[in-house]
């Protein structure tokens, strides 16, 4: 049976990444996905706004909705402090085992839970099941249709508190309309927009940030 797409990834980083090494595996993902076979890792130009933003929140327990390989939780868990964690969900078996493997090898496990199922099901388990009080970071990047519903389940399971900061992947390209639309006329949250470019590619697309205001 011939390997998927996202085991050729994960071999490339094997032979070619240094173990333990966060930017390392960084850079093979993105090396491999912009020459050989193009994937929907958030990317190295996407990825300086999501680092920035991780950086300036500086998070103690952060959220990701969509794990893929891990190239994303691999990035914001090489900047989370000693002490901090991510959590991150992926519903594809296949990629959850493959993402477990690439954090594995980054070296950043140790910051790192990887929950598996769908996040309309996981997110109302963080606070008993995962013991999660708020989340001061949320990075979505799953069905794009979920990420309406999603945020609406995470205020009514008590998940943000003032401060909460959502950043939310593919806005342009494929897009995320009910989001935009839902997030933009909230009240309850403060956005901004990050014009930028699909993941090795020249085709437009851009990040939101959305500050919960409680
Ligand atoms: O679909 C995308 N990401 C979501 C897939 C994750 C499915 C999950 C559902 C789910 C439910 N519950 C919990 C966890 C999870 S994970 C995606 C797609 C493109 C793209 C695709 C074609 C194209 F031509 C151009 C861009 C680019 C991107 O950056 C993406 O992120
Ligand atoms: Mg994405």
């Amino acid at each position: 049976m011939n390997q998927s797409k996202e085991r050729r990834i994960l071999n490339f980083v094997l032979q070619n990444a240094v173990r333990g090494d966060p930017c390392s595996v960084m850079e093979t993902i993105d090396k491999y996905c912009s020459e050989k076979e193009w994937a929907m890792n958030v990317g190295d130009v996407k990825g300086v706004i999501l680092d920035k933003t991780v950086e300036e929140i500086n998070p103690k327990v952060a959220l990701e909705l969509g794990t893929y390989c891990g190239y994303s939780a691999v990035r914001i868990a090489r900047l989370l402090k000693a002490g901090a964690c991510l959590l991150t969900v992926e519903f594809n078996p296949e990629f959850a085992a493959i993402a477990k493997q690439m954090i594995e090898f980054a070296g950043v496990q140790d910051k790192v839970k990887l929950l598996e199922g769908p996040s309309e099901v996981i997110i109302p388990q963080l606070k008993k099941k995962y013991e999660v009080d708020t989340l001061d970071f949320v990075f979505v990047d799953h069905w794009k249709d979920r990420y309406a519903p999603d945020t609406i389940l995470l205020q009514e399971c008590s998940l943000l508190r003032k401060g909460s900061v959502l950043l939310a992947d593919n806005i342009i390209f494929p897009g995320a309309p009910e989001f935009v639309k839902y997030i933009r006329n909230n009240p309850r949250f403060q956005c901004s927009t990050y014009p930028s470019y699909l993941e090795y590619m020249k085709v437009q697309d851009a990040m939101e940030k959305a500050v919960f205001l409680g």
